[in-house]
């Protein structure tokens, strides 16, 4: 009984000390071993050599998709060329192996991942891969093992060696039963997707990690993200960057979602910015660890009138894919970001006739435009 008594003393003090986790040494280490795939610390690289200043030292896994070749090129400018190594399965494009370091890394290579953190001193990760809304529910083993499995494989290694890390979370963590207009950072959630499933549960597994563990874990909730020179990965959103190239390459554009659905989005650039802000903020000013963002919301008609502005030619139909329509339908149409504008200034710079004009700019249809008027 004793023995009880003092296991369950220790576990009810763990459990009500604060956030900073100051005191908790305890970090869930797996078993040590010799990874079979040993390589030297600058193997992989064709520029190796870090600047000895006290920058960051950034991994950033999953980082040929939609996002992560932005988020480099911002974080490379802030801390330096060589403190940001990007890594993915894929191979890079020659414009993107030459931009910067890039490495080969499997998230669910545990040894893999933790050979690439230690041996090039990471102390900023920044997890981006992941199976998208869409391709998730093609494949849901695979969306379960990278988003979950993969997870916490970031999360054990972070916490091992004191990482400082970034999770991205979703408007789609949410569903039919939350609020959805507008939807605040506290409520109902019960996605109906395997994406979003492995989305709280990156949520709370993160927030545990920091309570128990304290792991400097920081989280948005990102809206649908509208990029030029970077294609979507397969989500529900992909309507609203496709119609620009499409607009610009036959003057014709059928939306898979229907006219009058609206979702939260952001310009890549705001969606970057964020990132990057909330990884600088002093930790005494989260109040919480995931964070809603936002900046626009807009339907599929809405965004085709802004885009007619351009393009008045352009010609709308609607071919309604019923798999991303229900998702679209169980997820937010405004997204309330209060609490992150109150607690790290966060303040978005594109509504939608600025998304609109600049996707115009970096596509080049001037002379589109041009031609129209
Ligand atoms: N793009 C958006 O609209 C959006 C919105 C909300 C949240 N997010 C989140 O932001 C992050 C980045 O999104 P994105 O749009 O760039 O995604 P994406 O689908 O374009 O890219 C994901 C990348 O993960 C990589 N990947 C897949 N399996 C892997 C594995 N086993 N090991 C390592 N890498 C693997 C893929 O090769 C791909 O390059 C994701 O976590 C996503 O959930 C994106
Ligand atoms: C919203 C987001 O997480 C992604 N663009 C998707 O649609 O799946």
């Amino acid at each position: 009984m004793p023995i009880v008594k003092t296991v369950s003393r220790a576990v009810s003090q763990l459990l009500q000390s604060s956030g900073c986790g100051c005191g908790i040494s305890i970090v869930p280490v797996r078993c040590i071993g010799v990874s079979p795939r040993q390589v030297a610390s600058d193997a992989s690289f064709h520029s190796v050599s870090f600047s000895e200043s006290d920058h960051p030292r950034v991994l950033i896994t999953g980082g040929l998709g939609q996002l992560g070749v932005g988020l480099a090129k911002l974080l490379r400018k802030q801390f330096g060329k060589n403190n940001v190594i990007l890594s993915d399965i894929r191979k890079p494009a020659d414009h993107v192996f030459h931009s910067g370091p890039f490495i080969y890394s499997d998230i669910l290579d545990y040894k893999n991942l933790r050979e690439i953190v230690v041996n090039n001193r990471i102390t900023w990760l920044f997890h981006y891969s992941a199976l998208l809304s869409a391709v998730g529910e093609a494949n849901v083993p695979l969306a379960r093992a990278v988003n979950i499995t993969g997870l916490h494989n970031v999360l054990d290694i972070a916490a091992e060696h004191n990482l400082r890390l970034f999770v991205p979370s979703t408007i789609g963590a949410f569903g039919p039963t939350s609020p959805r207009d507008p939807t605040p950072d506290l409520c109902i959630q019960r996605p109906r997707t395997i994406y979003g499933v492995s989305k709280v549960h990156a949520e709370l597994m993160g927030e545990y990690y920091h309570y128990r563990y304290g792991l400097d874990f920081r989280c948005l909730r990102y809206p649908g993200i509208i990029s030029a020179d970077s294609q979507p990965g397969g989500g529900t959103t992909d309507y609203a960057v496709q119609i620009f190239h499409d607009a610009i390459k036959t003057g014709k554009f059928q939306c898979n979602l229907k006219p009058d659905t609206r979702l939260p989005m952001m310009y890549i650039d705001d969606c970057l910015k964020a990132t990057l802000e909330v990884m600088e903020a002093p930790a005494e000013a989260l109040t919480m660890r995931t964070y809603n963002i936002s900046a626009m919301s807009f339907t599929p008609e809405e965004l085709a009138q802004e885009v007619q502005k351009h393009i008045p030619e352009l010609q709308v139909t609607y071919n309604v894919d019923e798999v991303r329509q229900a998702i679209a339908d169980s997820w937010p149409m405004n997204f309330d970001d209060s609490n992150a504008r109150r607690d790290w200034g966060w303040k978005h710079d594109y509504d939608l006739p600025e998304l609109v004009s600049t996707m115009f700019s970096f596509l080049g249809s001037d002379s589109r435009i041009a031609q129209a008027n």
